[in-house]
């Protein structure tokens, strides 16, 4: 299988991630959650993850060059009054990394290695070489609520995405759905990966037992079929969409690309994600989700029915929406995309007449 140093890597650096991520949200506190300038929610875990992820890449693979393309930078922990949220972060990483004996020998790390290793993220990525793209905590409001949320890494080369790591602490291991029962610790946490046509896998985040091949579900019969949307707010052509499909279950609402790897292993056939402002989808919301999915035998294409261009820098270059699909489906939720679409377009047009 190609890409075998870069998984196994990949894996070590997301499993390590999620494990401080998990301490994290046991004991997090509302005033620990910072606000960034885009009025989103950023924790010592985003921080902590992101420095995880770049320095264990960089001691498993030695690579000459070392591009990462991730959300989260520092200018706002290099502040004066930032020291006690540093230090905590930075605490944070040197346990989490001590946990792990190969790098029990390791130099110790100063809170500057820290920033430096988080600093690591800025490469824009791009249609040539070899990038790496990171959402360290993906689906931060669910994390702060205590709810789903991923650690997604994924590898880009020359422009396509080809390798993907995500970690879902929060998803049980059974491909059930409603309120995930975190009360059984032990069903609960997986790590999903794929490789292009190697297929989609899925593992117990916590233990040692072998991968299991996933698959997209069989379902054609769309009165059946569920649908997933995000947590954050409801959006209008979502409902509209599902009632075309005839589709009578209530969506599934969920933070994070989690929704990727419940579609990857059969737990719902669709994800709509239209969102409201002219929000710009980022690379690393999608990446690691897009290659699961679509190696699990699924689709993930905008409205258009064109699949998403990762090689365009930070940002999708999309058109609007996206729909994460399984094959067989694809034709008639396509369909009731641009149906819903036409409608809303025509309804707006009318209502500035
Ligand atoms: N208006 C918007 N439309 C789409 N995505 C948005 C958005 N505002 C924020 N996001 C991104 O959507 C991600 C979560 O997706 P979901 O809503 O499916 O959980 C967040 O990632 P982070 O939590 O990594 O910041 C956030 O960056
Ligand atoms: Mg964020
Ligand atoms: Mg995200
Ligand atoms: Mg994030």
């Amino acid at each position: 299988m190609a890409y075998e140093k870069e998984l196994a890597a990949a894996k070590k650096a997301v499993s390590l991630a999620a494990r401080l991520s998990q301490g994290v949200q046991k004991t997090l506190l509302q005033s620990e959650v910072w606000t960034k300038s885009d009025r989103t929610p950023v924790t010592a875990a985003d921080f902590g993850s992101q420095a995880v992820v770049s320095l264990v890449l960089e001691r498993e693979l030695r690579p000459e060059t070392f591009s990462l393309v991730a959300e989260e930078e520092t200018g706002e922990l290099r502040k004066k009054g930032s020291e006690v949220f540093l230090e905590g972060i930075t605490k944070l990483v040197k346990n989490t990394l001590a946990s792990e004996e190969s790098y029990a020998d390791s130099p110790p790390l100063s809170t500057e290695d820290v920033l430096n290793a988080i600093d690591c993220g800025k490469s824009e990525g791009g249609c040539s070489g070899y990038h790496w793209v990171l959402d360290p905590i993906d689906g931060t409001r669910g994390f702060v609520r205590g709810e789903q949320y991923a650690v997604g890494l994924a590898l880009l080369v020359e422009g396509k995405v080809v390798l993907g790591v995500m970690a879902c602490p929060n998803l049980p291991l059974a491909s059930e759905f409603g309120e995930t029962d975190m009360s059984s610790q032990e069903n609960v946490g997986c790590l999903f990966f794929a490789t292009s046509g190697s297929g989609a896998y899925v593992q117990p985040l916590k233990g040692h037992s072998p991968p299991q091949k996933v698959g997209v579900s069989s379902n054609e019969n769309l009165e059946e079929a569920k649908f997933l949307e995000s947590y954050h707010k409801p959006i209008p052509i979502h409902s509209s969409i599902a009632k075309k499909l005839g589709i009578t279950a209530l969506p599934v609402r969920m933070d994070s690309q989690a929704k990727y790897a419940a579609v990857s292993r059969g737990d719902a056939e669709i994800y709509l994600r239209f969102t409201l402002s002219g929000h710009r989808e980022t690379i690393w919301d999608h990446a690691p989700g897009f290659i699961i999915t679509t190696e699990a035998g699924g689709v993930v294409c905008d409205a258009a029915g064109k699949s998403l261009d990762f090689s365009k820098g930070k940002y999708l270059a999309h058109e609007t929406g996206i729909i994460v699909t399984t094959k067989k489906l694809e034709p008639w939720v396509l369909m009731a995309v641009r149906e819903a679409m036409e409608e809303e377009r025509k309804f707006i047009s009318e209502s500035h007449s």
